[in-house]
């Protein structure tokens, strides 16, 4: 897929991956909408980009993903300001495992189906859409058992089966839309931070987190960052579960898609 000129959704863009991805399009001629519960942050980078990219290149829309009107709203303002929608990112996540754990299972896995049902609304070709890709942002917690994180894991795990269930509709070629998903292992932002494995890791070497860790790696934000520009723009990969860890690297699970030579 090329990128200029395309009009993307990045929800949870304030900050972290959400923000590293709309930049990297935003770097390709892309046209970025970000949504976000902080609107302050959002409205922050917004500007910042506006600077850089230009005035029409990009905008903030507060939402929470967990309210239907207030997301159905960021598709509808960015239609009408930036033009048909191409891509749809639904990256916004928390990693909540204490009191209000519904939560995590709200923003990360139904906010997921809403952001991706919304997302067929506006792009599908049998709507009147163009067609698009929809890049759903999973997590390796989504692929493989995480003894600390479960109902985090539970909702990521959600988030795989249900992409890959929505790509495998036999009719996905009349409605023009590429379901993809992205699952990167641990990545240095807040959210991972607020693991504090660091602390840990100058306790006990021993800690069974602190060795899956150090197994997975951590990655840096640009190596989920040029795992997500790939998944964007390779046209052939319907389907695809990438993921992106600091040991090896970028890969896609079931089968690797040619990535097409733009
Ligand atoms: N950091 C990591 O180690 C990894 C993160 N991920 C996933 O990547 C995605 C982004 O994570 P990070 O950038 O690390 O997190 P982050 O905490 O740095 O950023 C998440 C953003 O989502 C926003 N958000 C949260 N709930 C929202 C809601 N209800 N509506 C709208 N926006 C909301 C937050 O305000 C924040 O700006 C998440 O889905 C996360 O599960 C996946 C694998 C690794
Ligand atoms: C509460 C959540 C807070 C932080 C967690 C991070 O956000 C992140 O989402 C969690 C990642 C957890 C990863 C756990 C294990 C990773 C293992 C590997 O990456 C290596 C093994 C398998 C990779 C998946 C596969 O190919 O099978």
């Amino acid at each position: 897929m090329r990128l200029e000129n395309k009009v993307a959704i990045v929800t949870g863009g304030a900050q972290g991956l959400g923000k590293a991805f709309a930049e990297e399009l935003l770097k390709k001629g892309a046209k970025v909408c970000i949504c976000d519960l902080q609107a302050a942050e959002g409205r922050k980078v917004v500007k910042d980009w506006q600077q850089r990219f230009g005035r029409h290149s990009s905008m903030f829309v507060p939402c929470d993903v967990t309210d239907h009107d207030s997301f159905q709203n960021v598709f509808r303002t960015t239609k009408s300001r930036l033009g048909p929608i191409d891509i749809v990112v639904n990256n916004a996540g928390i990693g909540n495992e204490g009191d209000g754990w519904q939560r995590t299972i709200h923003i990360n896995l139904i906010g997921v189906i809403e952001g991706t049902r919304l997302a067929v609304m506006y792009m599908s070709k049998e709507e009147g859409g163009k067609g698009g890709v929809v890049v759903n942002v999973a997590s390796t917690a989504g692929l493989t058992p995480v003894f600390n994180t479960p109902v985090y894991a539970g909702s990521k795990y959600g988030v795989v089966g249900y992409t890959r269930s929505m790509a495998a509709n036999p009719s996905i070629h009349e409605v023009g839309i590429r379901f993809t998903c992205l699952c990167p292992a641990y990545t240095d932002t807040t959210m991972f931070k607020s693991e504090k494995i660091d602390d840990l890791k100058k306790v006990d070497s021993n800690d069974p987190l602190v060795q899956m860790v150090m197994k997975a790696g951590v990655n840096t934000i640009e190596d989920v960052a040029n795992g997500f520009m790939q998944l964007v723009e390779t046209d052939n990969n319907n389907g695809g579960v990438m993921t992106v860890t600091k040991y090896k690297g970028i890969q896609y699970r079931h089968g690797k898609p040619l990535t097409n030579k733009l």
